[in-house]
């Protein structure tokens, strides 16, 4: 904090967060006073009260968040664009969890959602807790900050999420281990039957997001195979933008949603890019 007060103003210091945790923010808000630049892999602080987003985002150039939706993916810096042009943007639907996308894609194959779940851990495409993932809350973030940089003022408590796990296996009953130890194996038949059933039907399970008017939702939709959330596998994500200008057709974004490399390339790109501001 004493770097921060001394060099913050003038040199483009960044502060950067790539916890998952809410503790942050204090330091966050202190930091935004000192004239720091901010950047964030971190959802936690853009998805607090109302209060702490405008602090947050109260010098518009000087924070990046492009890692918090879509991990590397262009997401936050196209809808910038457009929104600065005066293009509004009015719907947006997407799949926007790379491990709820892997998870589906495995589980389609036949493979048990227990053990899937436990590999998309390992392959660092899940919350330090996968309960983040699994109840909803992860894309419910993302959802939410979409919506604040739409002009929405809402919150959390505002949209509708489906978990894919009982309140009785959350984070006040059971820790994490206890959780990918036992708990989560009782959801595996279930899963299983949710996935053939909608394969009899020629669809797929996705998990959507959509924030269209004052509907924000996040949850599980079955789709049909050959459309484009439902010909997406692995971690990759899909967003699909639609505005004034991309009213038909709408603009889309896809590929890798999650994972150590494309998160971390990311925040560098969103480092590298506001030391433009400073040369
Ligand atoms: N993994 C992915 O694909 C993506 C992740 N993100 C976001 O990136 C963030 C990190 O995810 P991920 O790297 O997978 O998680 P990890 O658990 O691997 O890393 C989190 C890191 O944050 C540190 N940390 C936790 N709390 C604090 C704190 N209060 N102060 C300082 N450091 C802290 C942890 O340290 P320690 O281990 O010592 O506790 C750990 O090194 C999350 O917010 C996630 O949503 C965004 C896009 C994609
Ligand atoms: N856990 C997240 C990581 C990126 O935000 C996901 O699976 O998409």
């Amino acid at each position: 904090m004493d770097i921060a007060a001394l060099l913050g103003k003038a040199t483009g210091l960044a502060f950067v967060d790539c916890s998952a945790s809410s503790e942050t923010i204090r330091m966050l808000n202190q930091v935004v006073d000192m004239g720091c630049c901010v950047v964030l892999a971190n959802k936690k602080p853009l998805t607090s009260t109302m209060e702490d987003y405008d602090k947050l985002v109260s010098y518009p150039r000087r924070i990046r968040h492009e890692s918090t939706v879509g991990a590397g993916l262009p997401v936050i810096a196209s809808l910038n664009r457009l929104l600065s042009s005066g293009d509004p943007v009015h719907r947006i639907i997407g799949s926007l969890s790379g491990t709820l996308g892997y998870v589906m894609s495995e589980v389609e194959d036949g493979k048990p959602f227990s053990e899937v779940v436990k590999v998309a851990k390992n392959l660092g495409f899940t919350e330090p807790d996968p309960r983040d993932d699994l109840s909803g809350m992860d894309v419910a973030r993302k959802a939410l900050i979409l919506a604040r940089l739409l002009g929405r003022r809402i919150n959390l408590d505002s949209i509708k999420i489906e978990s894919l796990y009982p309140d009785e296996m959350g984070p006040d009953a059971m820790s994490v281990e206890e959780f990918l130890g036992s708990g989560i194996v009782s959801l595996d038949n279930d899963v299983q039957e949710r996935v053939k059933r909608a394969s009899l039907n020629g669809n797929v399970l996705r998990y959507v997001c959509v924030i269209e008017g004052s509907r924000c939702e996040v949850g599980i939709q079955e789709l049909p195979k050959d459309s484009p959330l439902g010909r997406l596998r692995g971690s990759d994500n899909v967003l699909e933008i639609y505005s004034r200008c991309y009213n038909k057709q709408p603009l889309v974004i896809q590929g890798a949603g999650a994972g150590n490399d494309t998160t971390a390339a990311g925040v560098l790109a969103d480092i590298l890019d506001i030391q433009d501001l400073f040369p």
